[in-house]
């Protein structure tokens, strides 16, 4: 049985301090030598220093059951008698063991009595106590793949509401994400009495490689074009994907001196050397227009976006592979 975690149970259980507790106990209940939990086919620990070790090995190598096994006496068992820990040292007699189920109802493994003198009685009361042993193992087993599901589906959530967030196609945050972001960061300069400024980005002439080398290598334009932009902002800042290839890029404390700077920065990387792409070399360029709300302290989160849409439109209109910014007489 493998744990969800991807761990092999008994591998998840080796150094188990609860599993230890109740090996205690039993070991306390039965006034035996040793109490021994084994699951599958795990092979015994590798020690066979101790006696404890010898025990457990001796536990790990009798065959499962999927029922109560008592031996009073294994000296004279037809098949544990013949064990090299029975006929010779340490001459373990007693044996007893009681099946665990793991929580997929399979058989999980067993826990064991280990003695060394016979125990000609093990009374109906005995055999309950293992059997409640047995439970306490099986419910541990049951909170451990408990533990491991909730932990595995908590990653998947964290997976899931991490791909709605994603633009699929080239990794950065997509529209919805990038706009909350700006909404949340909008409000904390604001607070903080710091600007904001943000950036629309869009390529030039993007429809022509579209049309004249198809769709799929206009996706692998826009994925170099991201990963560009990307290496022209700080962890702070936040690049996202706001249409078909237009990109919004959001620069919490940052003046609309600070953006022109980052936008040319942006504007110069693309420009710098053509992009490979399926052995085409394609010269790209960007336009940007800035919005910041140094020069517009009222204006709305849509706003400043709008602003910076309009000084786009006119760096397009100015020729492209520009960058502009947006003043109150900018229209
Ligand atoms: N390959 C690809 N193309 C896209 C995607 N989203 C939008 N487009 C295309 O982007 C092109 C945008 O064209 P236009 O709005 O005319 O812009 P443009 O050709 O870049 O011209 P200017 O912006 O004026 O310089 C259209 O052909 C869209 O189909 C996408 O995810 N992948």
């Amino acid at each position: 049985m493998v744990a969800p975690s991807g761990l092999p149970l008994a591998a998840c259980i080796e150094s188990d301090q609860q599993m230890q507790r109740i090996r205690r106990l039993g070991k306390k209940l039965f006034n035996v030598s040793n109490c021994v939990i084994v699951f599958g086919d795990a092979p015994a620990p590798a020690g066979v220093d101790t006696m404890a070790d010898i025990e457990t090995a001796f536990c790990h190598e009798i065959s499962a059951s999927e029922h109560p096994v008592v031996v009073a006496d294994a000296s004279i068992h037809r098949s544990l008698g013949q064990h090299r820990h029975v006929t010779g040292g340490p001459h373990i007699r007693f044996y007893a063991s009681h099946p665990v189920y793991g929580p997929d109802k399979a058989l999980a493994g067993r826990i064991c009595l280990v003695d060394h003198s016979p125990r000609p009685v093990f009374r109906e009361s005995d055999r309950q106590s293992l059997a409640d042993l047995a439970a306490l193992v099986e419910r541990e087993l049951e909170m451990r793949f408990m533990n491991a599901s909730q932990l595995a589906l908590e990653k998947k959530n964290k997976n899931l509401r991490r791909k709605s967030l994603i633009d699929p196609l080239i990794g950065t945050w997509n529209r919805g994400a990038i706009m909350r972001i700006l909404t949340i960061e909008a409000i904390r300069c604001d607070n903080a009495g710091v600007p904001l400024s943000l950036i629309v980005a869009d390529l030039d002439y993007f429809k022509r490689i579209n049309d004249t080398y198809g769709h799929p290598a206009g996706d692998a334009v826009l994925v170099k074009v991201a990963s560009r932009l990307r290496s022209c902002i700080r962890p702070q800042e936040a690049l996202g994907r706001y249409g078909g290839e237009e990109f919004l890029i959001v620069l919490p404390g940052s003046s609309h001196k600070t953006a022109e700077a980052v936008a040319e920065r942006m504007r110069a990387t693309i420009a710098a050397q053509p992009e490979a792409i399926n052995d085409v070399s394609l010269n790209l360029t960007i336009s940007a227009g800035i919005a910041s709300t140094d020069l517009f302290p009222t204006a709305t989160t849509e706003e400043l976006i709008s602003r910076a849409d309009v000084a786009l439109y006119a760096a397009k209109d100015a020729g492209r592979n520009r960058v502009m910014t947006a003043t109150p007489d900018l229209s």
